[in-house]
């Protein structure tokens, strides 16, 4: 069956959505062919006054946003001219309420598409209030989404029959399809049919956008009685205005029973903490019903745009074994980043130390946020701690898996199934973030075992030098020994270099343990690493997920038959049956296999953070103990030349037994400095290698205040 107006023509079937008011149909224009979609009112709506219908189109003529529904015409059905039919641009996507529908958005959006809801509502909603519209129906079904050219969603504001009609208590009915998004005053007027004296403002706009954005953030509501708002109307009711202060949400779980009031979005929302921090803020001030606390659309607006105007940088806690998302803008300095890694992770600036692909990341606090470089969730910036930390990864909470109907029924298999699925989507990302978890720690601590190696071989440099210095000091002493002994000045530095002497070799085989112990460490690595390789538990785990999917399917098939013939019965029995087996499989799979892995590797972190951090904080102690010897050495150098210098001065011709012993001295001397000289130029020379290898060195100059070790 088909219907058309002047310019459009559309199938009967190829309805997109059916509300209230109207049914909309995805329609052509009939010279062009171009899509539109077709709001055509039924009877209901066409039979209220002229002005009252008007009022959608005239609103709509106004707007002009690109998250706002773009108006094309008013035109009239062919069958009856009396009824009107609103054409609008076309979005493919349906609408957030479809989307929220699906399976895999169970638990809410993914962060990337909630930032694209807010930033989509919040500026549509500006532009609406820029015109002076209150839209007073926002709903995730009443968002519409297009698929731009790059493949992202944009989501556009739609159905402004609500706006006007409000004042209107006749046709107040047509808000009864959305009480669970209706701000707590219009609720008394529209559910609870209790007269209302207060005038309807833009805050009535910010509860519904409130409670969309916490459905969008977890996929469920935010206020929910035991049973469902529509069932219970006065505990919703209770719930709307007896919601303490900064609350957002209230769930009564038993009937009859308490309200368990949250202040946080619940842990298997998908958001960051990063983010969840700044919405629960945004959300506490507009689910507020004292329009005195209540944030004004300002205030709204300037929180939300401070949300969307930041950059987010990934950061992984490689000894904490920890995911970040640190949002800050990018005028910001550096060490507001610092700030707020801190609050984050409990690390504080002065200890905190980075690495970015596999090398040592100097960041300067008082350069821009601009400066740091571009970061993914596979791609993070890891975060070291200069000080020991606690392991802080907990295992995820596992989702909480409905109760198996034990009879045979179709429509409560069917809810058991589709519950099912969204929960087992949930297990699907938590093994992907495990393995991603796994995969980030093996990453970082591979890149943390080379720094450490590094700064393993500038001490070994440290160790050749001093070595070096302390032969050529040596054998200085012993030709200054065979001085006259009554020789003034004569040097007397042979029982410390003596000392230092015996001490060397203990430094050179403490280097040589920890190199040891560095490969050991990367052998160790390496089979962590071969286990995560051969890994397949996210394909086995997809694989259940896709045996669960079928038996949903067959569910809903089942579940639209009044009822089931014998064969499809037992069919739908043994499905069933199925069903009951992935769903074990699922949870054993995710226990026994991904947790297990999981937790070895986070073992082996503490073990891996303790060693590197013990190394690291030894090798330090050496690096300062060496530069010390070389200060000593490099006095008892200067010492020895000097008594050389005064030995040459004072040398009194009488005194020698000959002309020709006086010039072998001399010539001796001579030569002896020349030596010295040598050995002082390729000192410098080493002493210039191990400054570029410094710039390599995994103690970084985070804050110049920051005590580092001597001679850096
Ligand atoms: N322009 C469009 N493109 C694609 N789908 C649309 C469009 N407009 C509306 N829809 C679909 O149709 C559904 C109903 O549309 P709309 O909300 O305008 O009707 P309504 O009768 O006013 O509904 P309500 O019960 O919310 O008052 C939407 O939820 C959406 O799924």
């Amino acid at each position: 069956m088909m219907a058309s107006t002047e310019n459009y023509i559309w199938y009967h079937e190829d309805v997109l959505g059916q509300g209230a008011t109207a049914s909309v149909y995805k329609a052509r224009a009939k010279k062009t062919g171009e899509l539109v979609a077709v709001k055509v009112f039924n009877v209901a709506s066409y039979s209220r006054p002229y002005e009252v219908q008007m009022r959608e189109f005239k609103m709509l003529t106004r707007l002009n946003h690109v998250n706002v529904i773009k108006f094309l015409s008013v035109e009239e059905l062919h069958m009856n001219r009396d009824q009107k039919v609103l054409v609008m641009e076309f979005c493919s996507g349906g609408s957030l309420l479809n989307l929220l529908e699906k399976p895999e958005n169970f638990y809410g959006l993914p962060e990337s598409e909630f930032l694209i809801v807010l930033r989509c509502v919040v500026n549509g909603i500006n532009h609406l209030r820029d015109h002076g519209v209150v839209h007073r129906d926002i709903k995730p079904g009443n968002l519409v989404r297009k698929v731009g050219e790059d493949g992202c969603s944009i989501y556009k504001i739609t159905d402004f029959g609500a706006a006007r009609e409000l004042e209107d208590n006749e046709t107040f009915m047509s808000l009864y399809g959305t009480e669970e998004y209706l701000h707590p005053d219009l609720y008394m007027r529209a559910v609870l049919r209790k007269p209302q004296e207060k005038s309807f403002n833009v805050t009535v706009d910010l509860w519904s956008i409130g409670v969309t954005f916490y459905q969008v953030a977890t996929g469920t509501l935010p206020f929910m009685p035991y049973g469902g708002p529509r069932k219970n109307q006065q505990v919703m009711y209770k719930i709307i205005t007896e919601k303490p202060e900064r609350a957002i949400a209230g769930v009564q779980k038993t009937e009859g029973g308490p309200i368990e009031w949250r202040y946080q979005l619940p842990y298997y929302c998908q958001l960051s903490q990063g983010l969840r921090v700044q919405l629960e803020q945004v959300l506490a001030n507009i689910l507020e019903s004292n329009q005195e606390k209540c944030w004004g659309f300002d205030q709204f607006f300037a929180a939300t745009q401070d949300i969307l105007q930041r950059i987010k940088v990934h950061v992984f806690s490689l000894q904490q074994a920890t995911a970040h998302c640190i949002y800050v803008h990018i005028y910001n300095t550096v060490s507001i980043f610092f700030e707020e890694v801190q609050a984050q992770t409990g690390i504080a600036p002065e200890v905190q130390q980075y690495m970015f692909q596999g090398h040592p990341l100097p960041l300067d606090p008082s350069k821009k946020v601009a400066h740091l470089p571009r970061t993914t969730e596979e791609q993070p910036i890891f975060l070291l701690s200069r000080q020991p930390e606690k392991m802080a990864a907990l295992p995820p909470r596992e989702p909480e898996s409905p109760v198996i109907p034990v009879r045979f029924d179709v429509k409560a298999d069917y809810i058991f199934s589709r519950t099912m699925d969204g929960v087992v989507h949930q297990y699907l990302r938590m093994v992907h973030c495990l393995h991603q978890h796994r995969e980030l720690i093996l990453r970082g601590f591979y890149s943390h075992i080379e720094c450490v190696h590094v700064e393993c071989n500038n001490t070994a440099h440290k160790v050749a030098m001093v070595n070096m210095k302390l032969l050529s000091c040596l054998s200085m002493e012993e030709t200054l020994e065979q001085l006259p002994r009554d020789f003034p000045d004569a040097s007397d530095n042979m029982q410390k270099l003596s000392l230092i002497q015996e001490k060397m070799p203990m430094y050179g085989s403490g280097i040589r343990e920890f190199q040891g112990k560095l490969q050991h460490l990367h052998m160790d690595l390496a089979k962590h690493s071969e286990t995560l390789a051969e890994d397949r538990s996210i394909q086995k785990m997809a694989s259940l997920l896709e045996k669960i999917v079928a038996a949903h399917h067959q569910f809903r098939k089942d579940r639209l038959n009044e009822k089931l013939g014998y064969n499809e019965e037992q069919i739908h029995k043994f499905e069933k049956i199925n069903l009951m087996i992935y769903i074990k499989r699922v949870k054993g799979l995710f226990r026994e296999d991904c947790l297990q892995k999981y937790q070895n590797v986070l073992t082996a972190v503490q073990t891996w953070s303790s060693m590197l951090h013990d190394m690291q904080s030894k090798l330090e102690h050496f690096s300062g103990f060496f530069l010390q010897l070389i200060a000593e050495l490099q006095m008892c150098e200067r010492h020895q030349t000097k008594v050389l210098d005064r030995v040459l001065a004072l040398q009194r011709p009488e005194a020698m037994e000959g002309q020709k012993k006086k010039d072998h001295l001399i010539l001796r001397m001579k030569r002896l400095r020349d030596e010295m000289e040598l050995v002082a130029q390729e000192m410098q020379n080493n002493n210039r290698i191990i400054e570029s290898f410094g710039a390599f060195n995994a103690r970084l100059v985070i804050d110049p205040e920051v005590p580092q070790p001597k001679g850096h």
